[in-house]
């Protein structure tokens, strides 16, 4: 089984048969690719071109935004600052995330939610917030346009899927993987086998291979996409408030002989959006699903005991 190649004009414009492609994509496998949107390659090379100059700072610069020290996940994640699988070891990855600021004065702002917290930004390299600061705004756009087309194509209205994203808990990582370590063992990954937590992660990389999707047969199949392409698949709310007709797929890093930058944008609804089975008597925020699984899944935001 191959994973889904999409375009995103054709999914603009609602073509049939991408649109079916589409809905079999979101269903069989979780995991698909698209090419052709407006965040140009040009672009997103400039994009991993800061992050790598960010990351290969020394851990004592990268400090001055370390998320550890606050109480929220904005800034720098040192490597093994997040344990995404408890039966593996902390990942050897490090991070740098940041996510959406609530205008001032909006009514949420009151409660200083970790999943809406202020970003932290490096003083170095210079132009870092700006470049980042815009791919994470126009992302969220593209998104929202394919959650739009995913919405359609499973036969509900693609507005009433709309509202549910505003102010988005979006997040935008950065990932560094350096060579894997001479250390490592079994248990030792870049990132674990993990589902991801949202809705829709819209996955940049830089074209090195690492990351390996969950096949239905329970192979592991490698993928990469050049700058440009971009690796969709689907998070834990999704499949949830489909009632499982879109897939939430494991994926992982292992780690080779090449270091890899990869960019996810993980697009997650508003808090207080109901992510129970549609149709349901349940109520999940979406806002304490992540809550939790940020919880568990950061080191520096486990609950002691
Ligand atoms: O690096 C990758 O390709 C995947 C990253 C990932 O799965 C994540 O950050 O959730
Ligand atoms: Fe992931």
């Amino acid at each position: 089984m191959r994973i889904p190649q999409l375009d995103h004009a054709r999914l603009l414009e609602r073509m049939p048969d991408e649109m079916t492609r589409l809905a079999r994509a979101v269903h069989d496998i979780g995991f698909l690719t698209v090419t052709g949107t407006p965040l140009t390659p040009e672009r997103v090379e400039r994009v991993l071109d800061m992050y790598r100059a960010f990351f290969v700072l020394s851990a004592e610069q990268k400090r001055a935004v370390d998320m550890a020290v606050t109480g929220a996940n904005r800034g720098w994640g040192a490597p093994g600052s997040e344990q995404v699988d408890s039966t593996a070891n902390p990942d050897f990855k490090e991070v740098f995330d940041c996510g959406f600021e609530l205008p001032v004065g909006h009514p949420l702002a009151r409660h200083g939610l970790g999943v809406y917290a202020p970003n932290l930004w490096p003083e170095s390299p210079v132009g870092f917030r700006d470049e980042i600061k815009g791919y994470y705004i126009d992302a969220i756009d593209v998104g929202r346009q394919i959650l739009a087309a995913i919405s359609e194509a499973l036969g509900a209205s693609a507005g009433s899927f709309a509202e549910a994203f505003v102010p988005p808990m979006a997040l935008l990582r950065g990932n560094y993987y350096p060579q894997r370590p001479d250390w490592a063992g079994e248990r030792d990954f870049g990132i674990a086998a993990h589902t991801d937590y949202g809705c829709l992660t819209l996955l940049a990389m830089d074209g090195a291979p690492g990351l390996e999707v969950r096949m239905p047969d329970g192979s592991w199949q490698a993928i990469t996409a050049p700058p440009g392409t971009f690796v969709i698949n689907f998070g834990e709310m999704l499949e949830m408030w489909t009632g499982g007709r879109v897939k939430a797929t494991l994926h992982r890093v292992v780690g080779g002989p090449q270091e890899r930058i990869s960019v996810p944008l993980f697009l997650n609804p508003s808090y207080h959006t109901n992510v129970a089975p549609a149709g349901s008597d349940q109520v999940i925020f979406a806002g304490d699903h992540l809550s939790r699984r940020f919880n568990e899944t950061y080191l520096h935001l486990k609950p002691a005991g």
